[in-house]
């Protein structure tokens, strides 16, 4: 999305809209056309030839154009309320919906403290936004209000007036772009200031125990001292502001001035000369005051904040690099560019190869996974078991390619992970988390989330891409496969608004299968995604993603899940070891250990 065509799309949005706010701006200028005659004519025609009636009617013409302008504003106000507050709803979905598809296809947690920091800068454009609109409509229909009046008091005067207009208008355009990089770069700075800043108070008792004052004084200095110099740098820029104003807004009085003895020499009354001044003074200097103050601050603003927003609030898809998009642990997303995806292909089917893979939390902690191997073929179903805290979904998150290796590779279809693009990745994998993400939405939109706009690998056919009643059917399909039909008529069809809070956590979990099993991804992995269903749901669910083709990895929740799987990968903490159920229990204490111990209440009941 690019800001012009944002901008402008939604201002003309409503051209009705458009039509009453250009009526009403008509209103709101009509002082600026009134005041210069209605000063002239009270002087020429009223006090000054003794009629002093007269003069204060046209006075009272004035004051009517005040009023006008005033409801004028009024609904000037609304109108540009009704191009800004959709303007804003759209830019907010984009926030919450970038935020949600990264969620959603990486298996991470919304980052909600992104879509806090980005809903600040929405508020922001949309203030801005509003600002923007006002004060260029007011420029503009002032500058003509004036014209019109200047050209119908004395029209000789009307170059004195318009010329330093220009200069001051150019001026003050040249220096919008250099405006903007400062302000751009003053909003980063600020941030790293603020950053730093916070990071030193978090840890003041650490900085002071082992004395490191002086190192964290430089830091945070330095960041300090670059936000002062890009703020004077601005200050500076903000005086050719004022030489812009001085330029279009005060030269043209002097000039009108220094012209007003050869305009009397040409039989210009005294009145023409105060109106003209008036036009001048009251209406043309205000009106470019505030088009330089509005444009200057609110202008830069609004192109900073919607720079951001797009950029950090779009859709991995959207963002011209994957590196682009803040993720939320620094080791959690695959620095691959879509160039080196391309080089390396697709990856060929839904098989996945872990080699040697070493992964710790930390640079100096113990790894919670350590040289593993691992090959999963295409077509497998693969349990993986073991005690709490043993590392199963941190395998997981390798395997996803969420996570990446110390050590060693992840390779699905044959690809490394880190060499497929975000787009590419979460075509080929899906990875459903506990805590299952359901937003406000349709039920359609829920479920179709992960299948919508696309493009198939050669996986499952592009859902969003079929015509509405083979969307039905496959959607039909996915429901009563994955056990939601119930919770489907429940909610009241798939054109039904979903409420997250009125729904329970298995039935969230039911929705984010049923989103995961349209999705186009060969490869699942069901990290205890099925933990808050009972045990015949979970098993339905099970086997609905175990039917469906490509690969699945369950993180068992219940060992009923490694009865059911092909095979099981059982970690210990010291090692893995990957065979059938049969296998494991004749080869694996731990195993034994495990099912024995799920195996007892049932024996007990027995
Ligand atoms: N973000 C993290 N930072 C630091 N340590 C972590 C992080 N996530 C997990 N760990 C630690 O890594 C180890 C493995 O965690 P993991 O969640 O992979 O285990 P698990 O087998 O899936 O556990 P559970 O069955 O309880 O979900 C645990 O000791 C855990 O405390």
């Amino acid at each position: 999305m690019k800001i012009r065509e944002l901008l402008w799309g939604a201002a003309r949005r409503r051209p009705r809209n458009l039509v009453r706010l250009f009526g009403w701006s008509f209103a709101e200028a009509a002082p600026s056309f009134v005041s210069g005659q209605a000063i002239a004519h009270a002087l020429d025609d009223g006090f000054a030839a003794g009629r002093p009636v007269v003069g204060l009617g046209w006075l009272m013409l004035m004051a009517a154009a005040w009023l006008t302008a005033a409801i004028g504003a009024r609904q000037v106000l609304l109108a540009i309320a009704r191009i800004v507050e959709p303007f804003r709803d759209a830019l907010l979905r984009h926030v919450v919906a970038g935020t949600l598809h990264r969620s959603a296809t990486s298996g991470l947690r919304p980052d909600s403290a992104a879509v806090a920091r980005l809903s600040r800068q929405v508020e922001l454009a949309r203030d801005s936004f509003a600002a923007v609109i006002a004060v260029s409509r007011s420029f503009l229909f002032s500058v003509a209000g004036v014209v019109l009046g200047v050209l119908t008091l004395t029209g000789s005067v009307l170059p004195l007036v318009l010329l330093p207009l220009v200069a001051g208008l150019a001026l003050f355009s040249a220096s919008l772009p250099a405006m903007a990089r400062l302000q751009r770069r003053l909003i980063l700075a600020e941030e790293g200031t603020a950053s730093s800043v916070a990071s030193m108070v978090d840890a003041l008792r650490d900085v002071t125990a082992c004395g490191a004052q002086d190192r964290v004084e430089a830091v945070v200095g330095r960041d300090v001292a670059r936000q002062a110099g890009i703020a004077t740098a601005l200050a500076r820029l903000t005086a050719v502001r004022t030489l812009s104003l001085a330029v279009g807004g005060w030269l043209p009085i002097l000039l009108v001035l220094a012209a007003t003895p050869a305009l009397v020499r040409d039989g210009a009354t005294a009145g023409v000369v105060l109106g003209t001044l008036t036009y001048v003074a009251q209406s043309l200097t205000p009106a470019l005051g505030s088009l330089v103050q509005g444009v200057g601050v609110n202008g830069v603003r609004l192109v900073v904040a919607l720079e951001r927003i797009l950029k950090t609030g779009a859709r991995p898809a959207e963002t011209s690099s994957p590196e682009a998009t803040p993720t939320e642990t620094p080791t959690a997303t695959p620095t691959a560019t879509t160039a080196a995806a391309r080089r390396i292909g697709a990856p060929r089917g839904a098989s996945l190869w872990l080699r040697g893979v070493t992964f710790a939390y930390g640079p100096g902690a113990e790894p919670v996974v350590s040289e593993l191997t691992l090959s999963v073929p295409e077509g497998d179903h693969l349990a993986v078991v073991g005690p709490s805290g043993i590392g199963k979904s941190t395998v997981a998150a390798l395997a996803a390619g969420i996570l990446r290796p110390g050590d060693g590779q992840v390779l699905i279809g044959g690809v490394p992970v880190q060499a497929l693009g975000r787009a590419a990745l979460s075509r080929a994998r899906v990875l459903i988390p506990q805590e299952a993400y359901v937003f406000r939405g349709t039920l359609r939109e829920n479920l179709t989330y992960l299948a919508t706009g696309r493009s198939s690998s050669g996986g499952s056919p592009e859902i969003g891409s079929l015509p509405d009643p083979a969307l039905d059917r496959a959607l039909d399909r996915a429901v009563d496969a994955v056990g939601m039909a119930h919770l489907a008529e429940r909610i009241g069809g798939y054109e039904a608004p979903v409420d997250p809070s009125e729904l329970s956590s298995g039935e969230r979990q039911l929705i984010a299968l049923t989103r995961a099993y349209l999705s186009p991804a060969r490869l699942v992995l069901l990290d205890e995604a099925t933990c808050h269903l009972d045990p015949a749901a979970e098993a339905r669910a099970e086997e609905a993603f175990a039917a469906r083709g490509g690969t699945l990895i369950v993180i068992a929740h219940r060992l009923t899940s490694a009865l059911r799987a092909r095979r099981v990968l059982v970690m210990d903490g010291v090692r893995a070891r990957v065979g059938t159920h049969e296998e494991m229990i004749a080869g694996s204490p731990l195993y034994r250990d495990l099912m024995g111990r799920w195996e007892d209440p049932v024996a007990a009941g027995a």
